[in-house]
């Protein structure tokens, strides 16, 4: 890890409201993220983490306050604008090319902004087969380079997809609950997989299981209502009477 004072912020999320007819999903919202940092966003349903995302990557538009991406305010530009710019978001959804080989598929992202139509059936260019294997390797999907996406279990799927938003290269990657539908060890593996990830990317991951975000090891930043509630480590959070108030629906 690097050293706090080295630190730099890569996102300000300032004041943001998203204000649907008068119903705020999120309610002049703060946090900031700095560079290198894994971040885990949690809080009851409806607390704003899915718009909050889709504030940050331009999906929905702030009614007040401002996105700030590597201090310039990313919050009027169009989502490919801001992807092209470095952050990338996983979907729950799996987004592979089911039909392509697991390397085909991280070569594709990593082509993606790169006209990556004209490579299609031509397999990948030497200069990039270095870094499609490192991202196999990194995703623990080697062994699978030339297996059909279509036939990846599930887990082995939220991995891929993974390596895919690695592959663009992004510095900010948005996970929304990258471990849906895991059993126990594979979210145990998808921990290290972010681990992994380590100082060259920062990450913002949304997630309900208590045991992932253990296992994450990350500080943790707690929404209620479209608002900032808490943040802190996990025991912190675990110990903080307000957050089990508003997880378990009484006052403390
Ligand atoms: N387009 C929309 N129009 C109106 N209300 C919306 C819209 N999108 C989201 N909401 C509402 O905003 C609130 C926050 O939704 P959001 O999906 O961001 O919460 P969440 O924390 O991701 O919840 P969950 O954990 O259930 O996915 C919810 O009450 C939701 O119904």
């Amino acid at each position: 890890m690097k050293d706090e004072s080295t630190r730099d912020l890569l996102l300000a999320v300032d004041g943001v409201t998203v204000d649907y007819g008068g119903f705020k999903a999120l309610d002049g919202f703060s946090m900031t993220l700095q560079r290198g940092e894994t971040r885990v966003v949690i809080g009851p349903n409806g607390a704003g983490k899915s718009t909050l995302c889709d504030t940050i990557i331009g999906r929905v538009r702030p009614t007040e306050g401002a996105i700030l991406f590597r201090g310039e305010d990313i919050s009027a530009l169009p989502e490919q604008l801001i992807v092209a710019r470095g952050i990338c978001r996983k979907f729950q959804a799996p987004g592979i090319l089911p039909s392509l080989t697991v390397a085909d598929n991280i070569g594709l992202a990593a082509r993606r902004d790169r006209r990556w139509w004209r490579s299609l059936g031509f397999g990948i260019p030497a200069g990039e087969q270095a870094i499609v294997n490192d991202i196999l390797e990194q995703v623990g999907l080697t062994a699978r380079r030339a297996t059909q996406a279509g036939l990846l279990a599930h887990g082995e799927k939220q991995w891929l997809e993974i390596g895919m938003v690695i592959a663009t290269g992004a510095e900010l990657i948005l996970l929304d609950e990258p471990t849906a539908g895991m059993g126990p060890a594979e979210t145990r593996r998808t921990a290290e997989l972010i681990h992994s990830l380590g100082d060259s990317r920062t990450v913002l991951v949304i997630d309900h299981d208590m045991s992932f975000v253990e296992q994450l090891g990350a500080t943790v930043t707690v929404m209620h209502q479209g608002r900032f509630l808490a943040q802190g480590d996990v025991q912190a959070i675990r110990n903080n009477a307000e957050v089990a108030s508003v997880y378990l629906g009484h006052t403390a």
